[in-house]
């Protein structure tokens, strides 16, 4: 069904981009337009020693080799990556500095902290605020996802430890999942905290794993080993914790040899249609979560749950 909302028009549209070479990229951001943040002014550009962009939280690390085109962008939010306002404002400009590079060709995404790849979404951001905090907080949740789903790069996530929840939402968010072996897990767990995945979440879970696996999985808020996880097909490969950004490089490396155009058209054929749906839902979007969150029974839910993690010690 999703692929059918693609229209007629759009396919002739990305046959003629492939047909006029020269044309092709102009075409094509004409096509399926990156929207830019102005918010990106705000985070200078370094390009001394190999390190391309910095942040002026130093939150989010990014490496570009000059030679492959290749960008590592690690997360570097102690102790586990949560997502809160500053790092996720600080992934999509990552994300969007590196979409307008034109000699960027793929991005691989980690953790400066091996272990955790990220905790996902900050808890202490969602409890206690106010119902406009919550939104706005939302909202970037939303645009670094719409930042990273909707790239034209190879996006390759280098999951070098656990993954839970909006950890997992930026996996799936990547085109091949790399994760470390051994006890770490992945999943969207948001259930166990009284919260449930909108649906662009949701289908990206069910686009990866499938329907009756992505259904299940959801329902119980399952967290899944990393074994079981390839297993489903939740993650593409395993490798030691030591060389899973090793392994990425080398996985990247593959996927450049394939054409860049045919490839990220190819890539935003099958995404647009969610892209655009989220992009037209946004505040609907954003508004249920601001009502579902703020609601007292959930307040209660993410109490008991950040009680429970800090009696984990
Ligand atoms: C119809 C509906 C339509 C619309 C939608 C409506 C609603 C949408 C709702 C939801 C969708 C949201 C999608 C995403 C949600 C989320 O991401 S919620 C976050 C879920 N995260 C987790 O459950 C993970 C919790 N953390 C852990 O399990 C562990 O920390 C770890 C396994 C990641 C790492 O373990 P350790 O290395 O042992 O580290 P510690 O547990 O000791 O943690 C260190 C420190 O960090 C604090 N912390 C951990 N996670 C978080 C977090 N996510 N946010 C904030 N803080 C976190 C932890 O409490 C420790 O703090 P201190 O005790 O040291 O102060």
């Amino acid at each position: 069904v999703r692929n059918s909302l693609i229209s007629g028009n759009e396919t002739i549209k990305m046959a003629l981009t492939i047909a006029v070479g020269g044309r092709v990229w102009r075409k094509f951001f004409k096509t399926f337009p990156f929207r830019s943040n102005s918010a990106l002014k705000r985070f200078p550009t370094c390009r001394a020693n190999g390190r391309l962009y910095s942040t002026s939280s130093d939150v989010v690390l990014v490496r570009k080799d000059e030679e492959s085109g290749i960008a590592t962008v690690r997360m570097n939010n102690p102790p586990v990556n949560s997502l809160n306002p500053t790092l996720m404002v600080a992934l999509r400009s990552c994300f969007e500095e590196l979409e307008k590079d034109k000699t960027c060709r793929a991005l691989i995404l980690t953790s400066q902290k091996p272990k955790v790849f990220s905790a996902g979404l900050d808890i202490l951001q969602l409890y206690q605020k106010s119902p406009d905090h919550v939104a706005q907080f939302w909202e970037k949740v939303q645009d670094m996802w719409l930042a990273l789903y909707g790239s034209r790069l190879i996006t390759m996530a280098a999951i070098n430890g656990h993954c839970p929840a909006a950890g997992c939402l930026l996996g799936l968010a990547c085109d091949y999942r790399i994760m470390a072996e051994g006890n770490f897990r992945i999943g969207l767990n948001e259930t166990q905290l009284d919260l449930v995945a909108p649906f662009w979440l949701r289908q990206t879970m069910i686009d990866v794993i499938g329907y009756r696996q992505a259904e299940m999985a959801l329902m119980i808020g399952a967290l899944y080993p990393s074994d079981k996880a390839l297993q489903l097909g939740l993650v593409d490969k395993l490798a030691p914790i030591e060389d899973v950004q090793t392994v990425a490089e080398e996985e990247v490396k593959n996927w450049l040899k394939i054409p860049d155009q045919a490839r990220a058209i190819t890539k935003m054929a099958s995404r647009k249609p969610l892209l655009d749906e989220l992009r037209r839902r946004k505040q609907e979007d954003i508004q249920t979560f601001r009502d579902e969150t703020t609601r007292e029974s959930v307040q209660k839910s993410i109490q008991q749950y950040l009680e429970k993690l800090k009696a984990k010690k």
